[in-house]
């Protein structure tokens, strides 16, 4: 079944977003370029084939400590922003160096958090990166660790992968970390963790299961993976997790070979636009909505009316993105609001066709349009399933 599933799965990948986490692509050394180039010789062979690979790699962080000589690591965030300063470039000459050997090109993509919420340089990002694809060229993705602080980051190059996956329209989201897969517990601090192989609906019992890092190197560990894995799920692309030092890992997982974890993609999906508004956008506010507004916009798919709206929270413009939530506290859904908190005041509670009169204009029909709405918890909701993973003992 698993097997079944898995060659399934892969059998329509064409485009890949492949994920190398800080403690595959260095070493107590620094940057391991053997294992860099045994992972890009699989690359390339898969490329000659048709198959197209975005790298998203972290390590420059790591790789610029060992070559500053930071004795106890980078401590303060400038110490973290010059170590990966100093270590990005050599994460780009290491990985020249390696497609060079196969004649393959590559381009450096730095982004920020700020690159993929603004809607214009979300799409310019993914002209580039499609531009690169088609010219043949492998796009090298990484954070642009040098100019964010903590509050405005992606925090980890997994939800960070998860967001060019989508973005970039890929079949897959490859990553490889440092440990077999995902287990039911944590390998480091239990000796009996088992592989789970597959997980065909993550669920929170599931996501429970995933803990954060203790490589010393690695961002956010296996729950920032099982973060990235509900994010590109709900686009439709399965993940696969699996351990980069293995030889040839790149071919075992992408011919189907039982590494590794298979996340299958949700049943229910949304559209990149959707996918937009519900991950890349922070949202700045609250409008608490009566129960026949919260049945109409989670169960029918309707838009939200602003006779269904009986409180606004927080201060916002027109177009912003905000949380629809029940009297009772639970968010329900994410959208962008076609009024300012300031209208939105004014107009909770009336018939739309009041809005004229009471604000002298009418911008739209709607609070938030189901276009521009996102139900939370939608995949869970409308399977309604109890989670099933098969289990197999170390692999
Ligand atoms: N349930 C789990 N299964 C596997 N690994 C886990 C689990 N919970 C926590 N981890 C930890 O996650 C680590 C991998 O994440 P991380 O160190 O961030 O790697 P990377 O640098 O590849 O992103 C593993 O080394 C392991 O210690
Ligand atoms: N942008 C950082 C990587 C941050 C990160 O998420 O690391 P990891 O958990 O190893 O994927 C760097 O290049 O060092």
């Amino acid at each position: 079944m698993n097997a079944t599933v898995r060659k399934e799965v892969l059998s329509c990948v064409r485009r890949v977003v492949l994920k190398l986490g800080s403690s595959v692509v260095t070493s107590k050394k620094g940057l391991d370029r053997g294992i860099i180039q045994s992972i890009v010789d699989d690359i390339c062979e898969f490329k000659a084939q048709g198959k197209e690979f975005i790298v998203v790699s972290s390590g420059a962080v790591a790789a610029g400590v060992k070559r500053l000589g930071l004795k106890g690591g980078a401590r303060t965030i400038p110490q973290k922003q010059a170590a990966a300063s100093v270590g990005q470039s050599r994460l780009m000459a290491a990985y020249e160096e390696a497609f060079d050997r196969h004649g393959v090109k590559v381009g450096q993509m730095l982004l920020t958090k700020d690159d993929l919420t603004h809607r214009r340089r979300y799409l310019n990002a993914r002209n580039t990166l499609t531009t690169l694809l088609s010219l043949g060229v492998v796009p090298i993705v990484n954070e642009n660790d040098t100019v964010v602080v903590d509050e405005i980051k992606f925090g980890d190059n997994d939800n960070l992968s998860a967001l060019v996956a989508t973005l970039a329209d890929t079949n897959l989201l490859l990553t490889l970390t440092d440990i077999e897969g995902f287990m039911d517990c944590d390998p480091r601090t239990n000796p009996e963790a088992c592989l789970i192989s597959l997980v065909e609906d993550l669920t929170p019992e599931i996501k429970n299961l995933a803990g954060d890092t203790s490589s010393g190197v690695g961002r956010g560990g296996m729950a920032s993976k099982m973060e990235a894995a509900a994010k590109v799920r709900l686009s439709g692309i399965p993940m696969i997790i699996a351990c980069g030092k293995i030889p040839h890992i790149v071919k075992k997982a992408m011919e189907a070979d039982l590494c590794g974890t298979l996340i299958m993609p949700a049943k229910e999906t949304i559209s990149a636009r959707k996918h937009w508004i519900r991950y890349n956008l922070e949202p700045e506010g609250e409008l608490i909505v009566d129960q026949g507004a919260a049945a109409a916009i989670t169960r029918a798919g309707k838009s939200l009316l602003p006779i269904g709206v009986i409180e606004v929270r927080g201060e916002f413009e027109h177009g912003a993105s905000v949380h629809v939530v029940d009297t009772i506290g639970q968010k329900l859904a994410v959208g962008l609001v076609n009024y300012s908190s300031d209208e939105m005041h004014k107009i909770l509670g009336r018939q739309t066709a009041e809005i004229d009169w009471i604000l002298g204009y009418r911008r739209n029909d709607e609070a938030i349009h189901a276009d521009n709405l996102v139900v939370l918890n939608q995949s869970e909701a409308i399977s309604g399933k109890p989670f099933l993973s098969k289990k197999i003992p170390n692999g």
